[in-house]
């Protein structure tokens, strides 16, 4: 049995302040028993990780550098990551994509260290509204997987997140059946690829306007182990809700 995952990716936003949040959630969380993830901006690693240590919340990271060290003025190493608190790190969120050109080949390099140096590797694969449009979906995002996810994944390393871009942001929920038809064909291709044993312990996410008042009827498809949350990670007020409908999805 896969264990239901419930992320929260602050995205740029958050100083110090935030931390209150972070402890009113791990408070909030006493009880659950998903695992419950919150990824704050680097700056607050160390600091989320002391607030949240004896707590069900881990802290994770929102991207890593390729490389293990090096001359990369701004970046930050997995292994740094790891150092200052974090169990995982999100990876190819479209943001980065298209904000910083990543390519899944890049994507799958920063996967292959994040996870040599001990962290969980939450890859994101999506399409645009124009993929979508252009019934390119499903090729769109199995590219992506196949692409962004090393050989040698297994299932404890790595977590798949579909965020439609179109639906990042912006209040808008794919339909339900349109969930399950891209988890499903994720999860074929994961078998097809890495055998059912590797495939079927790989959690996949979904992403993209969740929020309290529909994590109940995403958690009901099939092949949705758990959700990666944006605006409404930010406080623990809507986060916790999330958390609630997770555990008691079945
Ligand atoms: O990008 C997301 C999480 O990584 C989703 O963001 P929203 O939940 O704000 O739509």
């Amino acid at each position: 049995m896969r264990r239901k995952l419930a992320a929260g990716n602050w995205k740029m936003n958050g100083t110090a302040s935030a931390l209150t949040e972070l402890g009113n959630l791990a408070y909030s969380c006493k009880s659950a028993k998903a695992e419950v993830l919150i990824c704050p901006p680097a700056t607050l690693l160390y600091r989320a990780a002391n607030v949240c240590v004896d707590s069900k919340v881990n802290i994770g990271a929102q991207d890593c550098h390729s490389a293990t060290y090096g001359a990369h003025t701004g970046d930050l190493s997995a292994e740094m990551l790891h150092d200052a608190g974090a169990t995982a790190v999100i990876l190819g969120h479209s943001e980065r994509r298209a904000d910083h050109g990543e390519s899944d080949e890049t994507v799958r390099a920063k996967a292959k260290t994040a996870i040599a140096a001990g962290l969980t590797a939450i890859i994101c694969v999506g399409e645009t509204l124009e993929d979508r449009e252009a019934g390119k979906t499903l090729d769109v995002v199995r590219a992506q997987l196949a692409g962004s996810l090393p050989d040698d994944t297994s299932g404890t390393t790595v977590v798949v997140a579909y965020e439609p871009v179109w639906a990042i942001g912006t209040g808008k929920v794919p339909t339900v059946e349109q969930i399950a038809e891209v988890h499903n064909d994720l999860r074929a291709s994961l078998v097809k690829r890495f055998g059912g044993e590797t495939a079927n312990a790989i959690r996949l996410l979904y992403g993209g306007s969740v929020k309290a008042s529909n994590a109940k009827e995403i958690f009901a498809v099939a092949h949705v182990d758990g959700a990666l949350v944006g605006g409404a990670s930010l406080k623990a007020a809507d986060f916790a809700p999330i958390v609630a409908a997770l555990d008691a999805s079945a």
